[in-house]
């Protein structure tokens, strides 16, 4: 394996990738750093969490001049959060170098942003729409563009960006150096970036799957009616560190937020329809810890790396299965280890075969939880903690009462007692849910040879894991009103698009999400 001094970084360079804790180049920047650095066009693919904006970010600003204080470089990424990030990144990287990077992207003030741009950052990290407001206002000066680095470049290159970017494209210098990254580059995508690119080449770290084997990959089969009793049992179970709900719509991510702050836990939801400093209060909570649980549409599906995060949860199918790469990729980063659980509804069965076939990876078949699987999880954690003070907490000045005590009462019967009052209460409160319609099928997948839904293993076929479950689950669905949805299968990526086409109408770039 390489080592960063072997790659002939500058000397500031190298300093600051040694104080970000980093010993040796992950592959992707391994074969990245050199080849980018002789200014060839590179599409770089690897997996979820394998550092990539290093990759990119290193030979940027090997390149960047420190003494020229003009933009040099643009990085548009797909979303408002990963643009923040990844200046932040390349901030970190550039420490030692003198050369500072901005952040431009909307539902900021532009006022600010003109502002900062005014102090000759060399490098704008920002979402297409924003950025275009700024070319039309003449506010950045795009002259001395020499690299363009488009990250989740399929996501930049689809049908919701593809016109903001090559309007951007036509718009920046055509002598420059253009590098493509993302975890997932589908075919279709890599014929776009032909008409973007000179002769580019493909760093691809090939793996046998898709997704990281850190994170290991379950699904549960499940009605619709029966997905947040199932969650709230899980998140019971798991006790998660930090964990991300990802939800179809913002109406479900509004919905459930709210349903399981009802039931007690520490939630809050993101989506594009929240005023900008409210997603980015969100996330700051989420990252420190305040918060546990985040439920977010696909806004938070691409790059964000919060470490912490050890579940994900697929509570609705994504869109597509590389959006499912990518929302489970927000665990299991960096080589640590990560747990995801995908909710499948019956007529989602052969959608969650797509995916597998897509990503080269099981999922595998977690049982339903009941109510009795959450209770014994809680005593469990309760008995955890009485063990744990009574190890580690001064209690003396209490044994005396605690002779007493015992002196009057059955010992079983205090322990319990204690147990009872240190035990995690679950609630039943009633929640509104309203239903989401299951994912549709876009193509057909391949055929592929042993389904796992041979017919004796179907839901309701005599299956014992359905069977036996039945009974306790027609109690908790009382609990939801009946309402169906209505106008629910409206998308994110449909807003996406919808978004973008009343940018297009409306000229006003600025206040208008891109999720
Ligand atoms: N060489 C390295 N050694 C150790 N950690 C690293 C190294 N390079 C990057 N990291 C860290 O790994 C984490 C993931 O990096 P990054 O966000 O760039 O991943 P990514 O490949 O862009 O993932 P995604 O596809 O989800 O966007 C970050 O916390 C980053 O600081
Ligand atoms: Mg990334």
């Amino acid at each position: 394996m390489a080592l960063f001094n072997e790659l002939g970084l500058q000397e500031e360079l190298l300093k600051a990738v040694l104080d970000m804790g980093f010993d040796s180049p992950t592959p992707i920047q391994e074969q990245i750093i050199p080849l980018a650095m002789q200014g060839i066009d590179l599409i770089g693919q690897a997996q979820t969490g394998t550092g990539k904006t290093a990759a990119f970010g290193i030979p940027l600003l090997s390149k960047i001049e420190k003494d020229n204080k003009a933009v040099q470089a643009l990085i548009l990424a797909p979303t408002r959060e990963l643009a923040l990030q990844v200046s932040q990144e390349i901030n970190r990287l550039a420490k030692y170098k003198n050369v500072e990077a901005i952040a431009i992207y909307g539902g900021e003030d532009i006022g600010k942003q003109i502002r900062g741009l005014k102090k000759n950052p060399q490098i704008v990290v920002a979402t297409p729409g924003r950025f275009m407001d700024h070319m039309r206002r003449n506010t950045i000066n795009l002259a001395n563009i020499q690299t363009v680095i488009l990250d989740e470049a399929d996501e930049m290159l689809s049908m919701g960006f593809i016109e903001d970017i090559e309007t951007i494209l036509q718009e920046v210098p055509s002598e420059r150096q253009t590098l493509l990254f993302s975890a997932t580059m589908p075919k279709r995508i890599q014929a776009v970036s032909q008409k973007f690119m000179k002769s580019p080449q493909t760093v691809a770290v090939k793996n046998k799957t898709m997704t990281v084997d850190t994170i290991e990959q379950r699904y549960l089969d499940l009605k619709e009616k029966d997905k947040f009793d199932a969650l709230c049992r899980l998140m019971d179970i798991h006790c998660p560190e930090l964990s991300i709900i990802f939800g179809r719509t913002k109406r479900r991510v509004d919905e459930l937020s709210e349903a399981l702050s009802i039931r007690g836990y520490d939630v809050e939801g993101i989506h594009g329809d929240m005023k900008q400093e409210r997603r980015e209060k969100v996330l700051r909570k989420f990252k420190r810890g305040s918060i546990k649980i985040l439920v977010a549409t696909d806004v938070a599906a691409r790059g964000l790396d919060i470490s912490g995060v050890s579940h994900v949860f697929n509570f609705d199918l994504p869109q597509d299965p590389e959006s499912y790469v990518h929302r489970i990729g927000r665990t299991g980063r960096a080589g640590q280890k990560g747990i995801s659980f995908t909710f499948v509804t019956p007529r989602e069965r052969e959608y969650l075969e797509l995916i597998e076939d897509t990503t080269k990876s099981k999922m595998l078949k977690q049982h339903v939880p009941s109510i009795g699987d959450a209770k014994d999880a809680r005593y469990r954690q309760a008995a955890q903690k009485l063990i744990g003070i009574a190890e580690s907490a001064k209690t003396h000045d209490l044994e005396e009462a605690a002779q007493k005590l015992l002196e009057e009462y059955d010992a079983v019967k205090l322990v319990s007692a204690a147990l009872k009052m240190v035990t995690k209460q679950s609630s039943d409160a009633p929640v509104t849910l309203t239903d989401e319609s299951p994912v549709r099928m876009k193509k057909k997948p391949m055929k592929s040879s042993g389904s796992r839904y041979s017919k004796d293993s179907k839901p309701g076929s005599g299956s014992s894991s359905y069977k036996g479950k039945g009974k306790s689950y027609s109690n908790s669905s009382k609990k939801y009103p009946a309402s169906k949805s209505q106008g629910s299968s409206k998308t994110e990526r449909a807003e996406k698009s919808d978004n973008y086409r009343k940018r297009k109408t409306s000229h006003n770039h600025s206040n208008k999400t891109t999720i």
